[in-house]
């Protein structure tokens, strides 16, 4: 589908043949991001990885980020931040037991301390109103800017009233991540024994020898990254392939480690909700989970490696509810898909949502049925276009392990310490599964079930 929205280009892939042709064949023909002036305002002129144009300040970050901030010390340290909140998750839901609880809220909140606690350790100052302005600047920064789509009507850009407000609130944002970094120099030690984001962002300003220095803004672009607002001068896609021309304010969980837990709580989230939906699914992720562990109080990271069902689970929620249904790219070559042109510089959404149930290939597209993956050779590696939740190319999800081992663990964990009911009066057939509209996809409504503790020593 193309469509010319002012002086904007913006085409919608949704076949297998077509994302393979964009994303492999010719990558990195399509490996730009769309620009805006609200992600450019807040995102400190794209100097974070998510952002960032196709160049070699990018490659220079990324691999910053693959080989720093994910090394193998790091990976080990997130870990125990990781066991340390699923404790506490569990053992807040044990003390609710018998009682309707939102679990969105508490994923969510289990979620953002991870992320809180691995990029900027464990005390932070301003956190919540860090956290508010993150939401109004995403809110706003994903709102309609008629300029836009415009680029060249220099007026426009002038008379944005909406760019005004951004830069005041970006001010305020500067504020407090100069107070963080600030707090990082005077205090250099993440927690465990690692460093936090923060950290090794201000280990590697010292090295001399990087092609691209780098600056105290492009170290607050990278951890000021919640939700961002990818692709937001496009109009609002529905994902059923309708478009709806209103104020898009919605946003993709796309960046470094807030985005990667935000990403994580949503498949957590949609996750639960099919498998109360689903108890037959449920009680075989249980029965494994709880023969693998039997008797045992905790279960480590390592332990969780060995629960094939469950991460068959897994597959199949990111197959029906991938948090980023539309994948936002930018043309920095004409490329070709289908035959088609599309021209230089236009914005490619990859609808990776419709592809994931087209009936072209998938049996049964709408039924959670994990067994389908079974015997299967798909995965989601960026080979089969048809199931690509993490992306390909080389813009690929760098974070995908961390982004799997926080949906992992927690999840067996609510599975193994708990049964799950309805709240009173309602049936499974009652929870809600609409989305939000737009290019993230959370569920509309928070999900309320009923923990009842599961005693591993008796197995009641
Ligand atoms: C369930 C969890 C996650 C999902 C489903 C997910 C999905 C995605 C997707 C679809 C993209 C765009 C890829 C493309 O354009 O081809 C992306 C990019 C990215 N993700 Fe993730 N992600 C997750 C977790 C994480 C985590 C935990 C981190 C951080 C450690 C992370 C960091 C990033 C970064 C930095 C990018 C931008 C890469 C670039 O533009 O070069 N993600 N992710």
């Amino acid at each position: 589908m193309h469509l010319q929205l002012g002086e904007a280009s913006t085409v919608v892939i949704s076949s297998r043949q077509a994302a393979k042709e964009v994303l492999k064949i010719q990558d990195p023909a399509c490996a730009d991001r769309p620009e805006s002036i609200g992600c450019k305002i807040m995102w400190y002129d794209y100097t974070d990885i998510v952002f960032s144009p196709y160049n070699e300040y990018w490659r220079q970050m990324r691999k910053i980020c693959i080989l720093e901030l994910l090394s193998a010390k790091n990976v080990r340290s997130f870990g125990s931040i990781r066991q340390d909140e699923v404790c506490r998750l569990i053992k807040s839901l044990q003390s609710s037991s018998g009682q309707a609880v939102n679990l969105t809220d508490r994923i969510f909140g289990f979620t953002s301390s991870i992320t809180s606690r691995a990029a900027f350790g464990e005390v932070m100052r301003d956190r919540e109103t860090l956290v508010a302005l993150m939401k109004k600047a995403v809110t706003m920064a994903g709102g309609f800017e008629l300029a836009d789509f415009f680029p060249s009507f220099k007026l426009l850009h002038v008379l944005s009233w909406n760019k005004y407000k951004l830069l005041n609130m970006r001010r305020k944002v500067d504020t407090i991540l100069d107070g963080i970094v600030e707090e990082h120099k005077l205090k250099r030690s993440g927690e465990f024994g690692g460093e936090d984001i923060v950290d090794v962002l201000l280990r590697m300003q010292k090295n001399e020898e990087l092609e691209f220095p780098i600056t105290n803004d492009n170290i607050k672009a990278v951890i000021f990254n919640r939700e961002a607002p990818v692709l937001v001068p496009i109009p609002h896609f529905r994902r059923t392939g309708t478009v709806d021309f209103g104020t898009g304010t919605d946003s993709s969980g796309t960046d470094m480690f807030s985005a990667g837990t935000e990403t994580s709580s949503t498949v957590l989230d949609w996750t639960m909700a099919e498998l109360i939906r689903n108890p037959s699914v449920m009680a075989k992720a249980q029965a494994e989970i709880r023969e693998a562990f039997k008797g045992k109080n905790t279960i480590e990271e390592n332990d969780v490696q060995a629960l094939k069902y469950l991460k068959l689970v897994i597959k199949e929620s990111f197959r029906l509810h991938p948090p980023i249904p539309l994948l936002p790219r930018a043309c920095r070559e004409e490329c070709k898909a289908n035959g088609y042109s599309i021209p230089l510089k236009s914005k490619v959404m990859i609808n990776i949502w419709s592809m994931g149930r087209d009936p072209e290939y998938w049996a049964e597209p709408k039924s959670f049925r994990p067994e389908r993956f079974e015997n299967s050779s798909i995965d989601f590696l960026g080979n089969n276009f048809e199931f690509i939740p993490f992306g390909a190319g080389k813009r690929f999800c760098p974070g995908m392990n961390f982004g799997l081992a926080n949906v992992e663990l927690p999840l067996a964990q609510l599975l193994y310490h708990f049964d799950w009911k309805m709240p009173k009066g309602m049936s499974p057939d009652d929870v809600d599964m609409t989305e939000v509209e737009g290019i993230a996809a959370p569920r509309k409504n928070d999900l309320f079930l009923v923990p009842i503790i599961y005693d591993p020593s008796t197995g009641n």
